[in-house]
Parts: C-alpha cells; sequence; structure tokens
C-alpha cells in the first residue's frame, strides 16, 4: 500500500477481519460442503434476460452520501421484485454500508429472483459464506492480483455462485477477462476517491466484448439506463436512486 490508506484499503482490512473471525468460528470443509449443497438461482441467466436487466440494490447507507434510508429488508425486495428487478444486490458490509447477512437471508427469503452477496471480498471463506445463502458473489478486480483472482472466480464456480468481477480502468478489465469470469461489472465509481461517470461503461465496454456486462452506480434515470443499454450493458446495478425511488426500478425494466 502507497500513501495515505483509501475508503477501499479502509473496507478491505476491515472485511479482513471479519474474515478471520469467520475462519475462526466454522470448519472450512463443513463450510464448503454447505455451500455446494445450497440451492442457487441463476444470476448469470437473469442478467441476459431479453431488455435491459436491473440489480436493483438495498443500500442504507454509503461512505460517498452517508445515511440513504432506514428500510426492512424483506419489504423492500419484494418491493423490488414488484417493480420488475431481475436481481438483488444486498450489501452485508456492516459498518460503512449498515447492512448485514442477515439483511441478506430475509431479503432472498423474501423474492423468488437471484440474491448476489454484495460485500469487500477479500478472502476465500467469504466466497464460502456467500455460497451458503446467496447466488452470486461480488470479487472487485483491484483487491486482487491476476493468480487470486481466477483462482476465486474457480472457487466460486465450484460452489454454483455466479462471480460478478468489478473492474473500473482497463488494466482491471483485462485481469477480469483473463480470470475466466464470463460476468462483468464496470463500476462507474471511482471507489477511492467517490467520482461517478457513465463514460466509464462507455469506455470499457468494447474492451469487455463477449462477457455478459453490468453497469453499476450512478443510474439515476431512465436516460441513463437507455445511454448505458446502447452501450452494451446487458443489466444495469441501481443502488441510492432506487432506495429514493423504487419506481425507477420498473421505468429502467421496462427499457427494450
Ligand atoms: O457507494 C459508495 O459510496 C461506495 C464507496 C466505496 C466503495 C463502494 C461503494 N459503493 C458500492 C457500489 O458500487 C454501489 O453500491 C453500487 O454500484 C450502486 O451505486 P449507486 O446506484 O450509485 O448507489
Amino acid at each position: 500500500m502507497s500513501g495515505r490508506p483509501t475508503v477501499l484499503d479502509d473496507l478491505a482490512a476491515a472485511a479482513a477481519e471479519r474474515a478471520a473471525a469467520l475462519k475462526k468460528a466454522r470448519d472450512l470443509d463443513e463450510l464448503y460442503q454447505e455451500a455446494l449443497l445450497y440451492e442457487k438461482r441463476d444470476f448469470a441467466a437473469a442478467l441476459r434476460a431479453p431488455g435491459l436487466s436491473v440489480v436493483s440494490e438495498i443500500k442504507r447507507a454509503s461512505p460517498s452520501v452517508g445515511f440513504i434510508g432506514e428500510v426492512d429488508p424483506a419489504d423492500w425486495a419484494a418491493g423490488y421484485e414488484r417493480q420488475g428487478a431481475s436481481c438483488l444486490s444486498v450489501l452485508t458490509e456492516p459498518d460503512r454500508f449498515k447492512g448485514s447477512l442477515q439483511d441478506l437471508d430475509a431479503a432472498r427469503d423474501r423474492v423468488a429472483i437471484p440474491v448476489l452477496r454484495k460485500d469487500f471480498t477479500v478472502d476465500e471463506a467469504q466466497v464460502l459464506e456467500a455460497g451458503t445463502r446467496a447466488d452470486a458473489v461480488l470479487l472487485i478486480a483491484a483487491l486482487f492480483d491476476a493468480a487470486s483472482l481466477a483462482r476465486y472466480v474457480s472457487l466460486a464456480v465450484e460452489v454454483g455462485l455466479t462471480p460478478l468481477v468489478e473492474v473500473h480502468d482497463e488494466a482491471e478489465a483485462d485481469l477480469a477477462l483473463e480470470s475466466g469470469a464470463s460476468v462483468v461489472g464496470v463500476n462507474n465509481r471511482d471507489l477511492r476517491d467517490f467520482t461517478v461517470d457513465l463514460a466509464t461503461f462507455e469506455s470499457l465496454a468494447p474492451r469487455l466484448a463477449g462477457a455478459t456486462l453490468v453497469a453499476e452506480s450512478g443510474v439515476k434515470t431512465p436516460g441513463d439506463g437507455r445511454r448505458l443499454r446502447d452501450a452494451g450493458a446487458d443489466a444495469v446495478l441501481v443502488g441510492e436512486a432506487a432506495m429514493r425511488d423504487p419506481a425507477l426500478v420498473a421505468k429502467l425494466s421496462a427499457l427494450p
């Protein structure tokens, strides 16, 4: 690490501490078997369905915005599903996003659509943990080297999860492709300085041709959805704007 740690560094360090506690509490072979047995919904297929797919996020708070809103995760998940969401994303990070594994369980129990566990994955134990209660797991490319990203992608696939590999620049896009990931999220938010620019997706999408593409962050209007779809997005991942106005999910889902 060089210079002052960023929020992303802090989130990763805190996630490593939670992973260490998980490994103390759980036998990894048992967790692996549990993950193998847990029946998954097909996240990748839901993203590839005709029309623009919408991944709606349960996000109570964030480092860039602070508090967004208190919701009951099960009711909120059901509302998103009624609005036409193809998938859910549930933040499980407890400190800066105010999420939890309980939120994930409550949300997934209430709906039939696939659910992404959204967290700062830095340990294989967290992939296994996701495999016992979710359908997809987030892997942020900036937190990995090439060999470890490929290993985490393989492990996720092995236990039946869809790995969503998230990138923000060309080097990370290449890392994602080399890792064997077939679903790639382009985050329009720079997780180090929080600037958001939808042009990030537009510039990286051609490099990622062939992958199933999710445009993440900064989607606020149906016009944003149209713009990202025209640039090649199979799906958009919407957090804050959907928390403030769930009807946006219906408008985005209606886009061809
Ligand atoms: O949202 C943040 O402030 C943030 C800060 C540091 C690391 C990750 C962060 N967000 C995770 C996400 O990528 C978003 O929750 C997701 O893409 C939805 O974004 P939005 O629709 O802009 O809420």
